[in-house]
């Protein structure tokens, strides 16, 4: 059964860089130019993808006069904020979002995706909830029939330390397959923004994803879950050739 639509188009080339990060840059910029306006209040989501959706916000703000608000989803989101000129602005002024974009682990047919694998889930969450519309930007890599498929490292849970061993446990009786995110310039587990570790559980093929979303948010101890389903309005996937794919999930 076919569950979105795709369409291709073909962008203007921009300075050669590797196949991924061209195809991430072409997706973020396409987004950045279809959906936001002046006036409006952007979430700014997390990862390597999104770079390239502030940098395009801030050359548009230099060249043709936008004027928007930012709201960050994580630390490294903040800093994107600045480092681009953007505008910062927080939910106490402004807590309705009109365009959240933001990066993706994996994509499924009908826009659900995997996120987390910066461990910023949490506040992306946060945000993209409160965003009148969510647009994914991603590469190529990142899009599937089923999420689990290519996306092996696990769904992020993130999860108050006390509860991690439990957790981890029950996250097994469940079918899944828990490690706890480790550092990497830092011995012991990764702490997240929220000072919470994340426990990256493979389940297979997740043919059900909001099911399982619900199971795992009602485990005490479980904080969020790096499942978002039916949240996203639109998806850009840059291709390798240098084309923009783009996805709707289907009516
Ligand atoms: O926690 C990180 C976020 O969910 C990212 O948006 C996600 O991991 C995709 O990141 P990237 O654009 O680097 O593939």
């Amino acid at each position: 059964m076919r569950l979105s639509r795709h369409f291709t188009k073909s962008v203007a080339r921009l300075p050669a860089m590797s196949g991924v990060e061209d195809a991430k840059r072409l997706a973020a910029r396409a987004a950045v130019d279809e959906f936001v306006k002046s006036g409006d209040v952007v979430g700014i989501g997390s990862g390597s993808t999104v770079v390239y959706a502030a940098e395009r916000l801030g050359e548009r703000i230099k060249n043709e006069g936008l004027q928007i608000s930012c709201i960050p989803s994580s630390f490294q989101a903040s800093q994107l904020i600045a480092q681009h000129g953007l505008n910062l602005t927080n939910f106490d002024t402004h807590p309705v979002i009109d365009i959240a974009i933001d990066g993706a682990d994996e994509v499924d047919t009908q826009l659900n995706c995997i996120k987390g694998g910066g461990g910023c889930h949490l506040q992306e969450k946060i945000v993209i909830y409160n965003a009148k519309k969510f647009v994914i930007v991603a590469d190529y890599r990142k899009e599937s029939t089923f999420l689990g498929e290519q996306w092996l490292q696990g769904i992020p849970v993130e999860v108050v330390p006390l509860a991690y061993v439990p957790l981890t446990h029950k996250l097994r009786e469940l079918g899944g397959t828990p490690v706890l995110r480790m550092a990497k310039a830092k011995a012991g587990p990764v702490i997240t923004d929220n000072g919470n570790f994340i426990l990256d559980t493979h389940f297979g093929l997740v043919k059900e994803p909001a099911a399982l979303n619900q199971t795992l948010k009602l485990l005490p101890g479980v904080v969020e879950v790096g499942l978002f389903c039916h949240m996203a309005s639109k998806a850009f996937f840059g291709q390798a050739d240098g084309s923009v794919k783009t996805a709707v999930p289907q009516q």
